[in-house]
């Protein structure tokens, strides 16, 4: 394959995508293609099929058919261990809340996909407090969760999501349970931080606002995608619909 198919290529595809539960069609035929570095924000009513189709994209649940493709490779049909494997290292997964481990400081909960990957303690620590700066989390590396504010908690998930320098974020409702201001401003920094890093996102969201930040916006009723219409993930943040931003991001891990 030539350099430019490569360049070309989408990270990530689902092709004819069906899942039933029971006699609920919570798919009905799902075809999406998400490209490199793309935010792609999926919306609709409850019961429409969204986080279906996240858990099928990320290999949390298999399709009952069609296909999942990661980088060109079909990913739906391979054993559990492999899944949970892909899962693990080329995927990362922001939630709406309660995803960090209370018991553990912030840098050992965004250290412990490294860890769980082989990486020594000590080294997994290090790598994990590079992400604290440019997320604006100077400081709070030896809180815990429950020392920490709801949007503070949210970006060391951000970062445990990104520490394994994965091709896909995937955020399900992420700002949920954040009142709307620290909602914009989390949803501008998982943007950020997922493009700087070279990772596509896919984003469950109930909230326009939220999805407008992603580049590419899918509208789903019944199990399809009946509508996709471009977001402004490339506007000032001081458009009106942006407030603007109160962290400033200082340089990548
Ligand atoms: N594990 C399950 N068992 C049975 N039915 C399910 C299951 N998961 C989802 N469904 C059904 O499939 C349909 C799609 O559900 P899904 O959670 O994907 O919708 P959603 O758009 O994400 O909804 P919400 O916005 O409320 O989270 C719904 O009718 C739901 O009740």
């Amino acid at each position: 394959m030539s350099a430019t198919a490569d360049t070309n290529e989408p990270v990530l595809t689902g092709r004819g995508l069906v899942k039933r539960f029971g006699t609920t069609v919570a798919l009905a035929g799902v075809d999406v293609a998400i490209g490199r570095t793309e935010a792609v924000a999926i919306m609709g009513p409850s019961g429409s099929g969204k986080s279906t189709l996240l858990h099928c994209l990320a290999g949390i649940m298999r399709p009952d058919s069609g296909e999942v493709h990661l980088l060109g490779q079909r990913i739906d049909t391979v054993g559990e261990r492999r899944r949970s494997e892909l899962r693990r290292t080329r995927f990362g997964f922001v939630f709406q809340f309660g995803q960090l481990l209370p018991e553990l400081p912030a840098d050992e909960n965004v250290a412990l996909p490294l860890m769980l990957g082989g990486v020594p303690r000590a080294k997994a620590v290090d790598e994990a407090r590079r992400w604290f700066a440019p997320l604006g989390l100077d400081g709070l590396t030896a809180r815990r969760p429950g020392e920490l504010s709801g949007g503070q908690a949210q970006r060391v998930a951000i970062a445990r999501a990104l520490v394994t320098r994965p091709a896909v974020i995937f955020a399900d409702e992420p700002t949920g349970a954040l009142d709307q201001a620290t909602g914009h401003e989390t949803m501008r920094l998982l943007v950020e931080a997922t493009k700087h890093n070279g990772a596509s996102l896919v984003v469950v969201t109930h909230d326009p606002q939220v999805a407008a930040w992603c580049d590419r916006v899918l509208e789903m009723r019944d199990g399809r995608i009946i509508g996709s219409r471009y977001g402004t993930a490339d506007a000032s943040p001081q458009d009106p619909g942006h407030p603007a931003p109160e962290t400033t991001v200082r340089g990548w891990a």
